[in-house]
């Protein structure tokens, strides 16, 4: 696996607001960054833009590998058992055995007795972990988190920093928006 994002003098502005100018960040494979800063300043934009969902108004981004993003939404169909929601995904992104890698995911989530509950019934923090374990399910080298850690219990926190160093350990990079403290060794800090 080999992920990594690079953004080059990349200048952002959304509603006539200048949110990030000239803004320079490599995460090479194995790398990471956290982004910070408070409400409003332009986190998520910010993580758009490295994803190429939101074009920069200057500058460029340049990736390596597949892209897995988590935003606010899972976008897992609330009328499915959470397995095949998951399952679903899995095949969408082309990777042999999506059941193989959504039965390790919901096991690295601790969700393992969720697998055939439906989405719709997941508690907030659950649906986070469901959210995470699409990502981790997807296979993707680069991982585009924002607010992973947003209604995670104390355990999903370590489980989420423990699944982040292992991704990073097989040459995948992450790049992380929080307004929670997270265990990230080697990270590159981001304050916006
Ligand atoms: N589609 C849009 N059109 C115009 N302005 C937008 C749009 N989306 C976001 N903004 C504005 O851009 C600014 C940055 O928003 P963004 O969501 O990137 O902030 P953030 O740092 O992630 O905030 P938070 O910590 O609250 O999640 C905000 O002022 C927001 O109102």
């Amino acid at each position: 696996m080999s992920g990594a994002v690079r953004a080059v003098d990349v200048t952002v502005a959304r509603g006539g607001q200048l949110l990030v100018e000239r803004f320079d960040l490599a995460v090479a494979p194995g790398g990471a960054a956290v982004v910070t800063g408070p409400n409003g300043v332009g986190k998520s934009s910010l993580l758009r833009v490295l994803a190429g969902l939101l074009r920069p108004t200057a500058g460029h981004v340049e990736r390596e590998g597949t892209v897995a993003w988590m935003g606010e939404a899972a976008a897992l169909d609330p009328e499915c058992a959470l397995a095949d929601a998951l399952a679903f995904w899995a095949a969408q992104d082309a990777r042999a055995l999506p059941e193989v890698r959504v039965a390790a995911a919901l096991d690295a989530m601790l969700l393992g007795d969720l697998a055939d509950v439906p989405v719709r019934f997941l508690s907030t923090g659950q649906r986070r972990r469901a959210a995470l374990a699409r990502v981790v399910a997807s296979g993707a080298d680069l991982w585009l988190l924002d607010e992973p850690a947003s209604g995670l219990d104390v355990g999903a926190v370590e489980r989420l920093e423990q699944l982040i160093a292992g991704h990073r350990a097989t040459g995948g990079a992450v790049v992380v928006a929080t307004h929670q403290p997270l265990a990230l060794p080697d990270a590159a800090g981001v304050a916006l």
